[in-house]
């Protein structure tokens, strides 16, 4: 089964992860019946939070997504490598290299010294997130990761900063302010001249279900719809699209969802953000207690939404493919 997912950083990559252990535990027991249905994952990354840091270029949500997927990410974090050291950041702060509030690790570092080498090299995005990608084993995962774009996008944060406005990197906005900096709006650098990595429109359109994690759908998912022709690839798929609410009791598990959706006016509920993605969405799990109202035309789900583990996330990931899969079998019949 061929599986396409808009994902962002921490949510995101463990939804997937999820979603990887289920499709292993389905293939064992279908194995037993000799018809292992092996998983094909294309997962489009954000790159709206990336960030150049002392002449390196970051990608934290792809970084996020190839530690989490293969296994060297720091599990309380969510973000950065596990087992890390800080001798590159300690020093960098000896010498006054600003700035000092986004904790880079020594191992992290690695793979943006290799990533800027290739970049300045030439190379696209999304040629190096395959090389990344090879050296988390993310091919014998069945896992193609591209980024939405090779264009350089940036998202940036217009503060109201005691009165005046001024615009700052998103990573400043969410890592030094916490999100606590009154926001005015996101304004996405690069966006509108975006084109799609190759691969990223075709995963849409060829895909047997299109899955949107719960990751950030503002300044994550909804940065990825922003890149011109993936929206109309989603309106335009003959694959269901299954989304998971990033609010549980109408607030994020973690993150600033509920801060992002204010700021661009949205209701913060399931429902709201369901409306963000209206015009393509078919399926969407909601948390058991949600309040979210029927809606014609979308077919919801309640059920737990807390991805305490990486078993509950399994069970999350196949709840939405079993969706996806009920909504196509309707369709056949339709
Ligand atoms: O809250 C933080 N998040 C940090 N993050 C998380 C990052 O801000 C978020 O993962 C995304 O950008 C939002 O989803 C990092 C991610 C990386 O890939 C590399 C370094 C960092 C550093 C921090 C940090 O110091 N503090």
């Amino acid at each position: 089964m061929r599986i396409t997912a808009l994902a962002g950083g921490v949510g995101g990559a463990r939804f997937l992860r999820g979603l990887l252990h289920h499709a292993r535990q389905t293939a064992a027991a279908a194995e037993g019946r000799g018809a292992a249905d092996h998983l094909e994952l294309t997962v489009i990354g954000n790159t709206g939070d990336d960030i150049t840091l002392f002449g390196l270029r970051v990608c934290p949500d792809i970084d996020t997504l190839l530690y989490t997927l293969g296994g060297g990410i720091h599990e309380g974090q969510g973000w950065g490598r596990a087992d890390e050291t800080h001798h590159l950041a300690e020093e960098l702060a000896a010498l006054g290299a600003e700035p000092q509030w986004f904790t880079l690790g020594d191992k992290d570092f690695a793979t943006h010294v290799y990533r800027s080498q290739l970049l300045g090299q030439g190379m696209p995005l999304s040629a190096v997130v395959e090389r990344l990608s090879a050296r988390w084993g993310l091919g014998e995962l069945g896992v193609r990761l591209l980024p939405m774009t090779d264009t350089p996008v940036e998202t940036h944060v217009v503060v109201d900063d005691g009165g005046d406005q001024r615009a700052i990197h998103f990573q400043e906005w969410w890592v030094r302010h916490r999100a606590a900096l009154p926001a005015e709006r996101f304004v996405v650098a690069g966006l509108d001249r975006a084109t799609p990595a190759p691969g990223v429109l075709d995963a849409i359109r060829e895909a047997d279900l299109v899955v949107l994690p719960p990751s950030n759908p503002v300044v994550s998912i909804g940065i990825i719809l922003g890149v011109p022709g993936v929206r109309d690839a989603l309106r335009g798929t003959r694959a269901p699209v299954v989304g998971v609410s990033p609010l549980v009791g109408g607030r994020p598990v973690r993150g600033h969802a509920d801060v992002c959706l204010r700021t661009i006016g949205v209701e913060e509920s399931s429902a709201g953000v369901a409306g963000l993605y209206s015009d393509f969405l078919d399926g969407w799990l909601v948390d058991e207690d949600d309040a979210m109202p029927d809606r014609r035309g979308l077919e919801v789900v309640r059920r737990p939404l807390l991805m305490s583990s990486v078993e509950a996330a399994a069970d999350m990931a196949g709840a939405t493919v079993d969706l996806g899969m009920r909504l196509r079998a309707a369709r056949a019949t339709a």
